[in-house]
């Protein structure tokens, strides 16, 4: 099976429009507070028109209010959400859409066994590098090896490069690989060399494993 790909915290329609002609299979758009590519209202009309059919948008939240992400989904209309917070799962399947939950391994597997319990409808788990209570896209890697099951697909997020990827994804074998700050020139405004470098990477890795 490949290896699908997420690219998060797009902020330009013509890293979106790059992003889907190399075959991306999902477009991560963050509305978390803390975030330096948190999303304007006025930006997510010309970011949500440069996607085509069958690519899959993400939300990201992390601990907004309830209206607010009522109000993105409203004008983003993505196809998932994810959220990497403290929210509970009632609150994460009130939205009536499928939803990704952030597992932070920063500190060990211990949290993403609580996960398991604690979230029995999320669609899947985003793996990512940082401690509990931490934002994400900061390049932060955790040890691959400490990859529980957790019987739902698996997101592998968190410090991932073109020149580490084809690494994670042998040791790891995830469903998904996600990325953000490696694959940018300054927070927000991805790289078209890093993106397709990226893209190459996974592709190579796949081809390996299949041989
Ligand atoms: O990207 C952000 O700025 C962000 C802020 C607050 C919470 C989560 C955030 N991003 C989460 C992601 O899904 C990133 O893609 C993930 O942490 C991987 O980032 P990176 O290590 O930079 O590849």
């Amino acid at each position: 099976m490949r290896t699908r790909i997420k690219f998060c915290g797009l902020t330009r329609p013509g890293d979106v429009r790059l992003a889907v002609e190399l075959g991306v299979d999902a477009l991560g758009f963050v509305f978390a507070a803390a975030s330096p590519r948190r999303l304007a209202p006025e930006q997510l009309e010309g970011l949500r028109q440069a996607v085509p059919p069958l690519v899959n948008v993400v939300a990201l939240f992390m601990d907004n209010p309830g209206s607010e992400v009522a109000s993105a989904i409203k004008a983003l209309r993505p196809t998932l959400l994810q959220f990497h917070g403290a929210e509970d799962e009632a609150f994460c399947r009130g939205f009536g859409l499928p939803f990704i939950k952030t597992v932070p391994m920063g500190q060990g597997a211990d949290d993403a066994a609580l996960a398991r319990k604690r979230y029995p409808s999320a669609s899947a788990f985003l793996l990512d590098g940082h401690g509990p209570g931490q934002p994400g896209g900061r390049g932060e890697r955790f040890d691959w090896t400490t990859v529980p099951p957790l019987g739902r697909p698996i997101f592998l997020a968190g410090g991932l490069t073109p020149a580490n990827i084809g690494q994670a994804i042998r040791t790891v074998r995830p469903y998904a690989v996600d990325v953000s700050s490696g694959i940018e020139s300054a927070p927000g405004l991805k790289d078209g060399e890093k993106m397709q470098q990226f893209v190459d990477e996974v592709r190579r890795a796949d081809r390996n494993i299949a041989e």
